[in-house]
């Protein structure tokens, strides 16, 4: 993964610093924009969706989700064309057009997400490590949590050291993720059985409304997950060699992702009936091939995933980081996240970003399945930045912004409005549960925007973010309630 926050440091890099204006043709283009998108979720996904959806609407879930996020990622280039001037990076959008608070709360969302997110990566990345080192089976038990926090500590002290992504680990990752991947296609396509695949298609043994929306719902957090990402999958298509494509490049990089993601749900449904894909081990993508080939199928996923996701894992660490930092440079955030140490690194972000996830590892402990539910969490906390970035494509593209006079803006109002719908779509998706969790982990933010605040010299809130924060508060006291009460099933 890579973003558009450029920090200020990349001359003292300990590792080859990326040279910004490298130019690439459509292919390697391509490459990096479906790279920089898959990171671990693929390895799991067939499981994780089998869970709640059989065929036909894991088929569904995934026409809105391209839908979606096509409209998405199209909104994402078109606001780094329109307002080339912000480049905090996804926050800045919801900053400018609906303000500070706004702009503060996507920030937020979006450092809980990736942070969220590699508490999910830690998990799964043991899963993998306990196929060859059986003493951390399943991933999530005790010898993986100090394992996890060895890995944690070591990438942290790297990235202090003043390590960046360089291109080298790029390319490492995005081969040893994309090979075992496309292996695990073509190799099940000789296995498909269309007995199994439309085995109870509908679910339930038939059709019927109710049930199908269901499905396609309990989809839309894992689909969403495979493509957290798509905001700097997006800026590296700016790294076109011409322009013209620069819009293909974006275009045919989230239909490959799309496609990829499709074919191993795809494939594994083929392989075998819902049920069983739903109950393989993590990361099912192994075990369901190990099951067509016997282990070296195993080797092969599980390899691959281990690279993929320590490099998803360094990469979104020092964006995790970096969001903060950038935030307070912004005004946006209290300037405590702004201390950088001698190596240029984001110290006091990096420091409280890691000190949180090492927290939550702790919650493998009470989880059966821990995985699932912090990239779930993950997901849903993104939905803020997301929803507001497309709010604010259709604002730009209705008032002007950044186009020339009497350019034409319909095609772009168009596809704010199908993003925005999206987003919301995802709000209700979410349920009820992530929603209160999610409000939960947003509501201590509104502190540190007092803080910040009241840096800027602004002492009070305003009416409206009164509001907005006391029925914040509200709602993550009813989700601690229905977390106690046993209602909301955490663990
Ligand atoms: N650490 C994170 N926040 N990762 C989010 C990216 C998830 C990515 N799309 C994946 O499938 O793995």
């Amino acid at each position: 993964m890579s973003t558009k926050i450029a920090h200020d440091s990349s001359g003292t890099a300990g590792v080859q610093p990326e040279k910004k204006d490298r130019r690439l043709g459509l292919g390697a283009l391509t490459a990096l924009v479906v790279g920089s998108m898959i990171g671990g979720g693929a390895f799991n996904l067939a499981a994780d969706l089998a869970q709640g959806a059989n065929a036909g609407a894991i088929l569904i879930g995934w026409v809105i989700t391209g839908i979606g996020i096509i409209a998405l990622g199209l909104s994402f280039q078109n606001l780094t064309m329109r307002r080339p001037d912000l480049d905090g990076g996804v926050y800045s959008y919801a900053r400018a057009g609906f303000g500070q608070f706004v702009g503060f709360n996507s920030a937020w969302g979006y450092w809980l997400s990736a942070w969220l997110g590699n508490v999910a990566y830690a998990t799964l990345l043991f899963s993998s490590v306990g196929y060859f080192f059986p003493i951390f089976e399943g991933g999530q038990n005790i010898a993986s949590i100090i394992g996890a926090s060895i890995m944690l500590w070591l990438v942290h002290s790297l990235i202090l050291r003043g390590i960046h992504e360089a291109s080298m680990i790029n390319i490492i990752t995005t081969i040893a993720k994309l090979v075992p991947i496309f292996a695990f296609i073509t190799i099940t396509l000789f296995f498909f059985n269309l007995d199994n695949f439309t085995f109870d298609f509908w679910g339930q043994g038939g059709f019927s409304w109710g049930s199908v929306r269901d499905q396609v719902v309990s989809t839309m957090l894992v689909t969403l997950w495979v493509f957290i990402g798509v905001e700097g999958a997006v800026v590296l298509s700016g790294r076109a060699r011409k322009r013209s494509d620069v819009g293909k490049a974006t275009v045919i990089g989230l239909l490959g992702t799309l496609i990829i993601y499709l074919l191993i749900s795809v494939m594994s449904l083929g392989l075998m009936n819902p049920e069983n894909v739903a109950s393989a081990s993590q990361p099912a993508m192994a075990y369901l091939l190990e099951s067509a080939v016997g282990p070296w199928g195993a080797m092969l996923i599980n390899g691959g995933l281990v690279i993929s996701v320590l490099g998803a894992w360094l990469g979104w660490t020092l964006l995790a980081a970096e969001i903060p930092f950038v935030a307070g440079k912004d005004g946006v955030f209290p300037k405590w996240f702004t201390k950088e140490n001698k190596n240029n690194a984001p110290a006091n972000a990096l420091w409280l970003t890691n000190g949180l996830i090492q927290l939550f590892l702790f919650t493998f402990l009470f989880s059966d399945a821990a995985y699932n539910f912090a990239f779930s969490l993950a997901s849903s906390a993104i939905l803020i930045p997301y929803a507001f970035s497309a709010f604010y494509q259709v604002k730009v593209a209705k008032n002007g912004i950044g186009y020339n006079a009497g350019e034409r803006r319909t095609r772009d109002l168009i596809i704010g409005a199908v993003a925005s719908i999206y987003g919301i779509w995802l709000i209700y998706a979410a349920g009820i549960d992530y929603l209160l969790l999610t409000t939960l982990l947003y509501a201590p933010g509104t502190l540190l925007y007092i803080k910040a605040q009241r840096e800027n010299g602004i002492k009070t809130l305003t009416k409206t973010e009164w509001i907005v924060a006391s029925i914040l508060t509200v709602l993550a006291i009813l989700a601690v309630v229905r977390i106690v009460s046993g209602n909301i099933s955490v663990f």
